[in-house]
């Protein structure tokens, strides 16, 4: 089974350093949680691993490889990055049924992963009358298209309602047992808690935790660690103090 490795990954916009000499590696058989504040650089590390941004230096390995030199991407690493990416007007089964041809995957696979997301009785539809779970559930089936060992998953649960978010919960936490590597996002710390094994923690770009949850909220809850561990890296006032000048 393979790993995520970020290696002295670096890439400014501007001035801005959005991920900045940023490394640590993600293993198979867990589920890594990858928090951090709006803006701390999640997004830019994800498609970076992806090809999808180039780095100004370092390097964002999969199984040792960067993304372009892999022989078969889909089959090494299935991501969800944004689940509207679809052409409205496609059904889900033709939304699968094209991305598997054009990467030699038989149809077999595509009724195989429409069955794991729970949308066979919906694959003749069009995906742009999809409600946000069933886009995500389209998202989740598009991403293990290739049955791949890397899972990689920008906040998966966003705006799904509880029977979803159980779901996907389950789903990532049995890929995991099976032994691949799963990374995902989130800002639901109660769900991040239930769901990882592992936790990598960035702030403006840069590496703040890359530690085991059981240690992460060994005296108290996710939330306050995370919140003790990040009060430096935002750039917004973390308590609200409503500023009643205003209407006085
Ligand atoms: N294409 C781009 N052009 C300019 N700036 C960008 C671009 N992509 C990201 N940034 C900036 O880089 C920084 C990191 O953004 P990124 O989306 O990676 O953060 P994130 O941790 O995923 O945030 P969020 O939790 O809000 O999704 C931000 O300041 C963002 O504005």
């Amino acid at each position: 089974m393979e790993t995520i490795e970020v290696r002295h990954l670096s890439k400014a916009y501007g001035h801005h350093k959005a991920v900045d000499d940023l490394s640590f590696t993600v293993h198979p058989g867990r589920v890594t949680g990858f928090l951090g504040p709006n803006g701390a650089g999640k997004s830019t590390t994800m498609r970076m691993i992806l090809g999808l941004t180039r780095p100004d230096s370092g390097d964002a390995l999969v199984g040792g490889r960067r993304y372009d030199q892999l022989a078969q991407p889909l089959h090494e690493v299935g991501a969800l990055l944004d689940a509207g990416a679809v052409h409205p007007r496609r059904s889900a089964y033709h939304h699968l049924l094209a991305l598997a041809q054009t990467n030699g995957i038989g149809k077999r696979r595509v009724h195989e992963v429409l069955a794991m997301v729970g949308l066979e009785g919906v694959a003749d539809r069009r995906a742009g009358g999809f409600s946000l779970g069933m886009s995500q559930r389209l998202g989740i089936a598009t991403a293990m298209l290739g049955d791949p060992a890397v899972v990689m998953l920008d906040e998966p649960v966003n705006g799904l309602d509880p029977e979803g978010i159980r779901w996907v919960r389950g789903l990532l936490r049995h890929l995991a047992g099976e032994g691949r590597t799963v990374f995902l996002s989130s800002h639901l710390m109660s769900e991040m808690q239930m769901t990882a094994d592992h936790l990598i923690v960035v702030g403006r770009g840069q590496l703040l935790a890359d530690v085991a949850i059981a240690e992460m909220t060994a005296s108290g809850s996710l939330e306050d660690a995370y919140f003790a561990l990040t009060a430096e890296s935002v750039d917004y006032p973390t308590t609200a103090t409503p500023d009643r000048s205003a209407v006085a």
